[in-house]
């Protein structure tokens, strides 16, 4: 299952849900990317599972203020330290943001979104809202290695003033794989 109908439900609950644990994680408004650098002591990597034009979900459409009808272009990926996927990631671009200099942001590859975002000085990040979902309800092949629920966030990062959406999922491996930092 894609990730798009992973986060076809997006359940917001208030950030004082959150567990101590997860709280330094998902309600941290810097890169995340770099938060996963250093975590990782650079054992850090990309993968792309798909960047296509691709309708949002209703959701995401309303959120970014598109007509249901429009394609944007979605990408969704891993987030892996030490070779393990701690984050999963699904980011929508609409057309109109693609233009100037984020054009580039068509031409990512296995660069991390966050690499530009936080390079330019014309970001803005809009407030995070955070979820709890399970592992059934993303439909994850976990073989019952994940049996907890898990803590996700999204935000619109505006790039001169043309927005952006970025859903973000944390995965257990992230407190399994390190101690709290
Ligand atoms: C927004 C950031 O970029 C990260 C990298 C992403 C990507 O490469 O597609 C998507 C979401 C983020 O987890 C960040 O680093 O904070």
């Amino acid at each position: 299952m894609s990730l798009n109908d992973r986060w076809h439900t997006f359940r917001r609950v208030p950030s004082f849900y959150l567990p101590h644990e997860w709280r330094n994680w998902v309600l941290d408004r810097g890169s995340l990317t770099q938060r996963l650098i250093h975590a990782s002591h650079g054992n850090f990597s990309v993968r792309v599972i798909r960047q296509q034009w691709l309708k949002p979900n209703y959701d995401e459409a309303r959120l970014l203020n598109c007509p249901a009808s429009s394609k944007a272009l979605i990408r969704e990926v891993e987030l892996l330290c030490h070779g393990n996927v701690w984050v999963i990631a699904r980011s929508i671009i609409p057309y109109n943001t693609l233009s100037g200099k984020e054009r580039q942001l068509k031409s990512l590859g296995n660069r991390s979104l966050g690499s530009f975002l936080f390079k330019s000085k014309a970001m803005v990040r809009g407030p995070l809202q955070i979820t709890q979902t399970s592992p059934a309800a993303l439909s994850m092949q976990t073989d019952g290695a994940i049996n907890e629920p898990l803590w996700g966030r999204r935000s619109i990062f505006y790039l001169h003033g043309k927005p952006l959406l970025v859903s973000e999922l944390f995965l257990p491996s992230i407190l399994k794989d390190r101690p709290q930092i």
